[in-house]
């Protein structure tokens, strides 16, 4: 799913406006899409407090409280008191509900907790172009003071589309952001996305040519998207068909971290798989993983990667940085010229080291937040870290995984896409094992290494998201994640 600027989506519902539905028209039919939604998961609550802006947003929130009313709940509506200039749309939905003798329309400073009533934020929405004023931020942290359900429309007030905040903004802390047909960029950084709540995506039929023209660098993953990249397995094949992969790593200690990458190899579908190691985790790796060949290198730490042909190589689970085993690896890299994955300590070797060009072209790093740093260098925010990991992606030609709530893939034609499955359930030491084993296992099968990296990290949040749902999100192990892998191919054939 693309995702659009907020000049963009500006664009596009002006085109759709151009194409024979009138605003008006258009913002009922946002509404709806939101009162449908509000109907069916808040049936239980029977008031709503309504805080309206003065622009389109607070259009949307006039004609929620209409809808919801009619539906049978109780409505109040709040709006700004010392402003009484409103959009057009937003005026003509504010005339129709005053007409409704039922729906009361106070002033902000006249709004009194009410803990039975959810709040419903219509304040700004992709609108927003500057700083909030005193009063909006005092309103907004009133009510997110208030312990009851909370819904932002489009956007939380307070937050831009696709741009980071000061760090001391007020914005409405919301639990669920009712978004019309895009993503926006600030929902999937940290600073910004902590605000959104859950994240429901209405459609509201823009303009699809529009839509299908907009060039954009930014994507989420979703659904559609991996269904596309998916390659069911053919009962006409073998085991060469799914490709080797070699999963190097472990090291006195941690031996579990290759261990973990290499099992997800295989659950991913791997047809040969095979894990270097040092000698002290023989034991353990044969025994735990019968089905993987193991290699020895050192004793209780790798101090060779022997190079086989038309393998894949995943190296740095539980890798350690003994001397040995960084002359092992850039040795390794000074030889070898086929798209890898690095993780963990692979990636901490060659940021000590910098000796970054060593890393083949169309090769994947995957570095959590602090790896990143350690490769590139600080950032101001998650904002200025994407734009710095577009610009290495291209300049190294490789792919880059950011790890974080929201992964995102970075490639080298510095396309990005965010991923939206996932849990902090996963946010355990382990984690990231599992993946390392998902990307080999996939580019060993064949998959393109975009397509690999896009499947890599849907499939391994997606697997955290079913083991969440059977184990909580405080119980479940990476192991746990591993064994969900079956599950998530199950769901997609
Ligand atoms: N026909 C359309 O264009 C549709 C728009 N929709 C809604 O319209 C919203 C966008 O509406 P608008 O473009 O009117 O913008 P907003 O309602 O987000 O903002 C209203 C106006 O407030 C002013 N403003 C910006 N920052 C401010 C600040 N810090 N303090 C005070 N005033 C400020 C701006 O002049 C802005 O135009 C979307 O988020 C969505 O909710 C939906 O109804 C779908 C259809
Ligand atoms: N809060 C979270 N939400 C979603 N995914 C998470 C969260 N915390 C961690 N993860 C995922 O778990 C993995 C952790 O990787 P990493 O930090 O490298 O762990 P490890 O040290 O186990 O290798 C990453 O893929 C990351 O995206
Ligand atoms: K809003």
């Amino acid at each position: 799913m693309k995702i659009l600027s907020s000049s963009q989506i500006k664009q596009c519902d002006s085109v759709t406006i151009g194409k024979g539905i009138s605003s008006i028209d258009l913002m009922e039919r946002a509404a709806k899409a939101c009162s449908d939604w509000i109907e069916i998961n808040f049936k239980i609550n029977k008031g709503f407090s309504i805080f309206c802006g003065n622009g389109n947003n607070g259009g949307d929130g006039f004609a929620i409280a209409r809808m919801l009313y009619e539906k049978g709940f109780d409505i109040d509506v709040f709006i700004d008191e010392n402003n009484f200039k409103f959009s057009d749309d937003s005026k003509i939905n504010l005339d129709r509900i005053k007409k409704i003798s039922g729906i009361g329309i106070k002033g902000f400073s006249e709004f009194e907790n009410n803990r039975e009533s959810v709040i419903i934020d219509a304040l700004f929405g992709y609108g927003l172009n500057r700083e909030l004023s005193d009063d909006f931020n005092d309103l907004i942290e009133k009510l997110n003071e208030i312990h009851t359900s909370k819904i932002s429309i489009d956007i939380p007030t307070g937050l831009f589309a696709d741009r980071i905040i000061d760090e001391h903004s007020t914005v409405f802390k919301a639990d669920f952001t009712l978004t019309f047909q895009f993503y926006k960029r600030s929902f999937l950084h940290p600073e910004t996305g902590r605000f959104c709540g859950k994240i429901i995506v209405l459609n509201i039929d823009l303009d699809e040519d529009f839509i299908n023209g907009t060039k954009t660098d930014y994507f989420v993953i979703d659904e559609t998207l991996i269904k596309n990249i998916y390659k069911p397995r053919k009962e006409f094949s073998h085991k060469g068909t799914y490709g080797k992969s070699i999963l190097v790593g472990g090291s006195y200690g941690k031996i579990g971290a290759v261990l973990m990458s290499t099992l997800s190899a295989l659950r991913t579908g791997s047809g040969l798989t095979f894990t270097i190691a040092p000698k002290c985790g023989n034991t353990v790796l044969q025994s735990q993983i019968p089905e993987a060949m193991f290699i020895d290198s050192g004793e209780n730490h790798i101090n060779k990667i022997e190079i086989q042909e038309k393998a894949v190589y995943g190296i740095g689970p539980g890798l350690g940085k003994e001397k040995e085993t960084r002359k092992a690896l850039l040795e390794f890299l000074e030889n070898y010229t086929g798209p890898i994955v690095l993780d963990a300590d692979a990636i901490n070797i060659l940021a000590e080291t910098q000796r970054l060009n060593l890393i083949p072209e169309n090769s994947v790093i995957t570095p959590h937040p602090l790896e990143f740093e350690r490769l590139f260098g600080k950032t101001e925010n998650s904002f200025e870290k994407i734009e710095l990991a577009k610009q290495k992606a291209e300049e190294l030609q490789i792919f880059i995984i950011l790890k974080d709530h929201h992964t995102a893939v970075v490639t080298p034609g510095k396309k990005v896409f965010y991923n939206i499955t996932g849990n902090s359930g996963m946010a355990k030491g382990g984690s990231g094992d599992v993946l390392t084993g998902i990307l080999t296992s996939l580019i060993s099968q064949r998959y393109e290494i975009e397509e690999a990296c896009i499947f890599g990290v849907w499939l391994h949040g997606k697997a955290g998201d079913l083991a969440a749902e059977e184990f909580s999100k405080e119980a479940m192990l990476p192991t746990d994640l591993i064994n969900k892998i079956g599950d998530v191919f199950k769901y997609l054939s």
